[in-house]
């Protein structure tokens, strides 16, 4: 399971979901500590400059608030989201103190994601942020998330971020450099995994506990997170994320802590998802100008150029795009068959004046699109 990072290609990424843990937010579980993000700031700041993106999942708001609430580790779950109410400001607060450009907060729950409204609604946020530049902040909404509207921990919060923000790469920036055969906090012997093709039950034993009252979940829900984000297509590192060598490694191509492989390539996890798990709820007939903006061009489908609606759908459920008959691609749609019948064949920009409304310009963006 052991490999040296050496005799590999270098480590590249264009759009990372870099998750950060409680212990290096609040250290000490009480207060933000600037000390350990500096490093990670900087590394931030540098990829931004060479034109690569990042979405930043940020814990840490129960840390930081605790101090407010009497300092103890929180005993109920009522006071643990009161803690992140008043943790979560200072978090963002600590965030701002460390970049010269716009940041953005998100806060979402486990049902924001899984209802296609919400999940369609996070997904343009994000692509509105990332195109202004903006460096989004994400952590779950802890104050108003009960056990069944959870994810529970940010890892797994982490890569679904990933899918949504169309990362790459997954970045889980914690205390320690990476997955090792055994706890190291516990067995001294323990010796450090540097590479993973693909994750199995065996790497899934070798991950417990955090070793802190700080953090949630320990190695576990990392590898739980890496094998989603593999599984979609994405890579993960698992770096020690307040060590400054982690990110000039990075910077230099290499791999500091544990990488665990994407199982497939982004595109085919895509097109395997629409094909195979979303049942198409409805058809959208088109002209041949969209037809070729969608095949040649590599285009949205706009609502102009829609000449029919068929079946009944949702915000972001499935249709199949045809042009004469032939079903040349599958997509999510930004609006519901009985919008889509109201602005077919109209501009985007009398879209509001038919619906009274504009929630996008486009009736199927590119990035939830696959051509047949
Ligand atoms: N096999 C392992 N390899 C490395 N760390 C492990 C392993 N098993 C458990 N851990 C624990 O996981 C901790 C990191 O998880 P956690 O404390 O939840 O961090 P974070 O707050 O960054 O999410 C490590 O400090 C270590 O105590
Ligand atoms: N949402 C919680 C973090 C939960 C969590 O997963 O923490 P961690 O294991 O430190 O990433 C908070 O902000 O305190």
């Amino acid at each position: 399971m052991n490999a040296s990072s050496n005799n590999y290609a270098p480590f590249q990424w264009q759009r990372a979901v870099i998750k950060v843990g409680s212990n290096l937010i609040a250290p000490q579980g009480n207060r933000c500590c600037i000390e350990h993000l500096m490093p990670l700031a900087q590394f931030i700041s540098q990829s931004r400059r060479q034109g690569k993106s990042v979405v930043l999942v940020s814990s840490g708001a129960v840390a930081a608030g605790r101090s407010a609430l009497g300092g103890e580790p929180p005993a109920s779950l009522s006071r643990k989201q009161a803690m992140a109410a008043v943790g979560q400001n200072r978090m963002m607060a600590n965030w701002a103190r460390l970049f010269d450009f716009d940041i953005a907060q998100m806060l979402l729950t486990h049902n924001d994601i899984r209802q296609r409204d919400s999940y369609l609604n996070i997904k343009s946020t994000l692509r509105e942020l990332l195109e202004f530049d903006i460096l989004p902040i994400v952590n779950e909404n802890d104050s108003v998330a009960s056990d069944e509207l959870k994810f529970g921990d940010n890892d797994n919060l982490a890569a679904l971020v990933a899918l949504v923000a169309e990362a790459d790469t997954l970045m889980l920036c914690t205390d320690i450099d990476g997955l090792y055969t055994a706890n190291p906090h516990h067995d001294p012997k323990a010796s450090p995994i540097r590479r993973v093709e693909t994750l199995t039950a065996e790497h899934m034993a070798l991950a417990g506990d955090s070793h802190s009252c700080i953090g949630t979940g320990g190695m576990l829900t990392k590898l739980q997170a890496a094998s989603k984000a593999a599984a979609n297509g994405v890579q993960t590192l698992i770096i020690n994320g307040g060590d400054a060598n982690s990110y000039m490694q990075l910077s230099q191509g290499r791999v500091p802590g544990t990488l665990i492989q994407a199982g497939q390539s982004r595109d085919s996890a895509k097109k395997n998802w629409l094909r195979h798990s979303l049942k198409a709820k409805g058809q959208l007939a088109v002209d041949e100008g969209a037809a070729k903006a969608l095949v040649s061009a590599g285009a949205s489908l706009l609502p102009v150029g829609i000449t029919e609606v068929q079946g009944h759908f949702d915000i972001g459920e499935a249709v199949e795009v045809s042009f004469q008959g032939k079903v040349i691609a599958t997509g999510l749609s930004q609006y519901s068959a009985a919008e889509l019948r109201q602005i077919c064949g109209a501009q985007s920009l009398n879209i509001e004046s038919r619906l009274g409304y504009v929630r996008a310009p486009v009736a199927v963006h590119r990035d939830d699109l696959i051509l047949h």
